[in-house]
Order: C-alpha cells, then sequence, then structure tokens
C-alpha cells in the first residue's frame, strides 16, 4: 500500500493506463498469434493457386510453340517442296517474327543436314548428332534447356557475356505419302521464360519479393540461373503444400510448387513452377496491423489517461477546495467559503454537508466560549468570595469573641512582627501583662454573666486609654497583654499606671470598681526571642499580685 501513489488524481490516471493496457494487451497477442497464422494459411494458399496459374500457363505457352512448329511442317510447301526450295527460308522467318523469343528455326533433310534456316544461318551443318533432330525424327520432340553449341558462334552473344540457352521444339515432315523428309526444329531463346513469368508477375498484385521459379526434373532451378532447390525442401513438399524454408540461407521463405504439365508424354520435361516469398513480407500485414493496434492502444490509453486526468481534476479541484477552507475554517478564518457550484451533485452535497457542520461547529464553539467567559467570572467572583472568606476567618480566628479585642494568637503573631522589626531597626519596645485582681471572686460572687461583663469593660477601658498604634490583645482568661512600639522603659511606666489608674476608676454597673495587676518589661535586642520579654513581665505580674495587687511593675521597681 505504501508504494502505491497518494493522490485520487494519480490513483485514477494510473488505473485507467492499466485498464487500457489490460484490454489492449490481450487484442495485441490476438493479432500476433491467431491472426499471424490464419494470413500465413491463407497465403500459402494464394501463393499455391498462383504456382498452378503459372505452371499453367507454362504449359500452355510450350504446347502452342509446339503447335505452331507442327502447322508449319504440315504446310503443302513442307510436304512437297524441295528442300532445295527458297520458299522454305521465308516461311522459317514469318514463323520467327511471329515469336520473337525465337533464335533460330530451320529445316533438316533426313541426314540431318540444314537445308534452309532464319537468317541462312548454320546452312549446310550436319545436325544429326542433336537430341532435338534424333527426337525430332521419331515423333514432336521437347528439348530440355540447354546451352546453344553451333549457334553460339553466329548469334548476338548476351550481354553479360552469359552462354546462350535454349528449348527446342522440333517435329518430323513428311510428304504427303507418309515418308519422313527432314526434321523442323526451332531454337527458343531461354530468356522465353523469364518474359512469360514476367507478364505473370506482372498481373500479380502483392509483388513484396515474390518469386517465380522454374525447377526441372533433377531439382535444378532452371529460371532464373541458381543452385539446386535443397533436397530437404524438395522432400517436405512433396508431402504439403507450402513449405517455410530458409532455402540454405538467412531468410526463411513460404514456398510451394505446381508441376508443369508436360505436352510431350513421349519427351517430359518434368518441370515444376516453384513460388516463393520471403515470410517477413508475408506477415507484413500482420506487423503493420500489430502496430496499428500497438499504437491505437497507446493513443487510446493516452487519451484514456488524460481524459482520467481531466476528470479526476473536475472531482478533486472542488474537494482540496474544500479542504483548503475548511482547514481555514479550523485556524479560526470563519469567512472561509464551503459552498461549491458547477460540481458533480455529490461534491455539491458534499460542500453543504461541510459547511452545515461548520457552521455548528462554529455556533457550538462560540457557546462553549460564552460559557467559559461565565465560568471563569464566575471562579473570579467565587475566588474573590474565598479569599474575603479566608480573610474574615483569618480575622475571626485572631479576635476574642467575648471583648472583640485580638487574641493570643494575633498577640502572638504581633510580638514576633515586634521583634523583628526591634531586631532590624533597633528599636526597643515595652510589653505589658494585665491581669484583673480577684476575678475568680467576682465570677463565684456576680455569677459568670458578670465576670463576662467586666471582661468587656476592662477591654473597652484598655482601648479607650491607649494610641491607635499600641497594642491591646486578651491574653487568656481575665489577663491582658498591651505592647508598645518604640516606646521607653519610662513612657512605658506611665503607659501602664495610666490604665491602671483607669480601669480603678471606672467602676462597673454590675460588680463596681475593679483593679489590676501590671508586670512590665522592656524588650531587648539581645533577647533570643519576643517570648524572653513576655516571660520578664509575667513574672514581673506576680510580683504585682504578691506584693499586694492594683499596682505596676517594671524592671526599675524589681
Ligand atoms: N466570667 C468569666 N470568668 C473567667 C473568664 N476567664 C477566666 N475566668 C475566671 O477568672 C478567674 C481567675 O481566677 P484566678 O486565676 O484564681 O485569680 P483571681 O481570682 O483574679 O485572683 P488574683 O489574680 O490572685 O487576684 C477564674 O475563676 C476563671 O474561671 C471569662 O471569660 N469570664
Amino acid at each position: 500500500m505504501a508504494l502505491m501513489p497518494q493522490s485520487f488524481r494519480t490513483r485514477l490516471v494510473v488505473l485507467c493506463g492499466g485498464l487500457g493496457l489490460l484490454i489492449g494487451l490481450p487484442a495485441y497477442l490476438y493479432i500476433d498469434h491467431v491472426y499471424a497464422q490464419r494470413l500465413l494459411e491463407d497465403r500459402g494458399e494464394a501463393l499455391h493457386e498462383q504456382a498452378v496459374a503459372v505452371a499453367a500457363v507454362i504449359a500452355e505457352n510450350l504446347n502452342e510453340r509446339r503447335r505452331e512448329v507442327e502447322l508449319l511442317a504440315r504446310t503443302p510447301l513442307f510436304r512437297k517442296a524441295p528442300l532445295d526450295s527458297v520458299e522454305f527460308q521465308p516461311s522459317l522467318e514469318r514463323l520467327q517474327k511471329s515469336y520473337p523469343a525465337y533464335s533460330w528455326i530451320g529445316l533438316t533433310d533426313v541426314d540431318g543436314v540444314v537445308r534452309a534456316s532464319t537468317g541462312g544461318l548454320l546452312m549446310g551443318a550436319d545436325v544429326s548428332q542433336r537430341p532435338w533432330f534424333t527426337g525430332g525424327q521419331k515423333g514432336p520432340h521437347l528439348g530440355d534447356v540447354h546451352d546453344a553449341l553451333l549457334l553460339s558462334r553466329l548469334l548476338r552473344p548476351e550481354p553479360d557475356g552469359a552462354p546462350i540457352r535454349f528449348i527446342d521444339f522440333s517435329v518430323p515432315v513428311f510428304d504427303d505419302s507418309g515418308r519422313l523428309r527432314g526434321v523442323l526444329g526451332a531454337h527458343a531463346h531461354w530468356r522465353w521464360a523469364g518474359e512469360v513469368l514476367q507478364v505473370l508477375k506482372s498481373r500479380d498484385t502483392d509483388r513484396g519479393g515474390l518469386e517465380y521459379l522454374i525447377v526441372n526434373r533433377q531439382g535444378r532451378v532452371i529460371h532464373p540461373e541458381r543452385d539446386a532447390m535443397p533436397l530437404s525442401l524438395a522432400e517436405r513438399l512433396r508431402t504439403q503444400p507450402v513449405v517455410i524454408d530458409r532455402w540454405g540461407g538467412q531468410t526463411e521463405y513460404v514456398t510451394t510448387l505446381a508441376p508443369v504439365r508436360d505436352i510431350v508424354p513421349e519427351a517430359p520435361l518434368g518441370w515444376q513452377v516453384v513460388v516463393r516469398q520471403p515470410l517477413h513480407t508475408v506477415i507484413a500485414d500482420v506487423a503493420e496491423l500489430r502496430h496499428a493496434v500497438l499504437l491505437f492502444s497507446l493513443m487510446a490509453g493516452l487519451t484514456l489517461c488524460l481524459l482520467a486526468w481531466w476528470a479526476a481534476g473536475r472531482l478533486s479541484t472542488p474537494l482540496e477546495h474544500l479542504a483548503l477552507q475548511a482547514r481555514r475554517i479550523e485556524q479560526g478564518d470563519e469567512s472561509a467559503e464551503l459552498a461549491i457550484t458547477g460540481s458533480t451533485r455529490e461534491v455539491v452535497h458534499l460542500g453543504e454537508a461541510l459547511r452545515s457542520m461548520a457552521a455548528t461547529l462554529i455556533h457550538r464553539r462560540e457557546a462553549l466560549e460564552a460559557s467559559n467567559h461565565a465560568l471563569e467570572a464566575r471562579v473570579e467572583e467565587r475566588t474573590a468570595e474565598l479569599a474575603r472568606l479566608n480573610d474574615e476567618l483569618r480575622e475571626q480566628a485572631r479576635r476574642d469573641v467575648l471583648t472583640g479585642l485580638p487574641n493570643r494568637l494575633a498577640a502572638n503573631e504581633r510580638l514576633r512582627e515586634e521583634f523583628v522589626r526591634m531586631k532590624r531597626m533597633r528599636t526597643a519596645y515595652a510589653v505589658l501583662v494585665l491581669d484583673i485582681d480577684y476575678f475568680k471572686r467576682i465570677n463565684d460572687t456576680h455569677g459568670h454573666p458578670a465576670g463576662d461583663a467586666v471582661l468587656r469593660h476592662v477591654s473597652g477601658v484598655l482601648r479607650g486609654a491607649l494610641r491607635e498604634s499600641d497594642f491591646v490583645a486578651r491574653f487568656g482568661g481575665e489577663e491582658f497583654l498591651i505592647l508598645l512600639p518604640a516606646t521607653p522603659l519610662n513612657d512605658a511606666v506611665a503607659v501602664g499606671e495610666k490604665v491602671r489608674c483607669a480601669v480603678e476608676s471606672s467602676p462597673t454597673a454590675a460588680v463596681g470598681a475593679v483593679t489590676l495587676s501590671i508586670g512590665l518589661a522592656m524588650a531587648d535586642p539581645t533577647h533570643q526571642d519576643e517570648d524572653v520579654a513576655v516571660r520578664a513581665a509575667d513574672a514581673l505580674l506576680y510580683q504585682a499580685k504578691s506584693a499586694g495587687r492594683n499596682r505596676l511593675i517594671g524592671p526599675k521597681a524589681a
């Protein structure tokens, strides 16, 4: 799968190309194998028919020559006139003119001496040993191709210097009583065969490498001049009408043959017409068709691919557009347009669905954002409320419920702060520990509520007698602590006395006047911690109690 191209367009093009190949290849193979075979068979048959036709034409032509010579021999001139008559030569030359292939026509006497001839050639020559004479004495004679002997010196030589070759037609010449007078013989130039075949060939429309050959009884190719036909080929042609053979060379030929009918059964020639054509020209049609199919397949495939490319583009472009717009919306660009027009119905539907989905998502996101804002505001509000409640709690934790004064926890924190500041600023502070005298008795005599009222009263007096910057706390039970920041001993004693007097001189409604015993100590930067001064003040308080109460004892007094 990883090797598969990713884009829809490429996939479709590859698919179409593959389909084209799938359709084109079998057609190509069919033409290559089946059609080629069939064409070869048809062509073989056609070649064979041509061979038969050519053989028939050659036989007919030979027959005509034989008949011409025969008819001439039967004319009154040849039957009756004395052999030295001057009439013979014009008669012979008329026949020669009627058929240009005749090279020489002559009349011999019974002894084989030439008595009349065309052009007067070989007059008086003795041809009694020549086959045409000996054969012609017995009856019509047809002699196979042979080189000219006597005439070769008398006739115009061949342009290429090749020996002149003839075939011979000869018939006996009888007088009216049927006695042999001589032999009439005609030598037809062997180019005759070439001319006959050329005429036939020029009629043939398909001459691509087509060759007509004449093969004699011995298997020699006598026209055109060439080596013998391979024996193996001759052997195969005996059983098969058409054979594909190399003829001992490189080119393969489709070969077929037909026998030439023997027109003089007493002297059979045994010729055969062989027709052959190079295999590659025979199947050239197939090659052409193969190329055409290949070209057509390629063109069709290419067109299919281009169409697929175009069609895929028509489909994928709006999809890519939708994807791009969807990504823009995802990145917060709500102006991106998801509408698609002019595309396929499915893509338009997809665009509509995406647009609807995007609208829903945007709406939900806005709702979510609004809800988040509300939630954040509520959290802020709750946090502030919590902080306020914490402050309140912290305040309450440091305030005495009964008197409203700071409690012991607050006193300890303040002492710690003041001690730290003193260490840094080197400004001493005073600590006073105060206790209401005989408070137990008040409780016992007047009850707890009265005792509580006394505590609240004393608290109020203390608060009123002190400066805003001074610190007073209920330190425990009926005990109070006063911290006087940046206050020397003398001033602190004065403040203590003032407080003590203020309480003593302000009686309560329930129990009358109460007094205070006070221990006063100065905090010192040399102290280890803030408790040293408190413990010292506490100790002096007990001294004040012991000394009779309602008094202040400070360091000096101690
Ligand atoms: N009504 C009331 N009484 C309290 C409160 N806190 C402590 N007390 C009482 O205060 C009394 C303190 O008595 P003690 O410590 O014996 O001292 P005292 O009676 O004042 O005697 P001296 O201190 O020696 O003068 C106890 O009876 C406590 O119960 C309070 O908040 N309200």
